[in-house]
């Protein structure tokens, strides 16, 4: 299976489980690695027939528009859920970070991965 992926994409949202958390926008980076097929696409040269990355990207900051979690597991699972009624995503694999988040470490988040290849 092949892989369209977009790497340290940085969305800005409401998001944390503390007070002050819910008076400002923070910044989250994102990696996904989307599994498809590339070849219909790959043998027409029509974006159409694949994973438009572009449009993904679109839709995640307007998803991080539209919410304000407290953690970013809710994030996390409610934006797969989102991208895979809307696109034809297979097997997916999400990083989201939360630089900042504790001063001691460069980086702290999670990674989950959802759907079949
Ligand atoms: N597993 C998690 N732990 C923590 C989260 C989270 O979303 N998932 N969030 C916080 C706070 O919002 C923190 O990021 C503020 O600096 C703490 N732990």
């Amino acid at each position: 299976m092949d892989c369209i992926f977009i790497e340290a994409l940085k969305v800005d949202t409401i998001i944390g489980v503390y007070d002050w958390e819910r008076t400002l926008h923070q910044s989250l980076s994102l990696d996904l690695e989307m599994s498809t097929d590339i070849r219909p696409a790959a043998a027409s040269d029509d974006v159409s027939l694949t994973l438009d990355y572009a449009a993904i990207s679109q839709r995640i900051q307007h998803f991080a528009d539209e919410h304000q979690f407290a953690l970013i597991e809710t994030f996390a699972e409610q934006l797969l859920d989102t991208l895979r009624h809307e696109f034809p995503i297979g097997r997916v694999k999400l990083t989201v970070r939360k630089p900042g988040a504790v001063a001691a470490a460069q980086s702290v988040g999670l990674t989950i991965i959802r759907g079949e290849a």
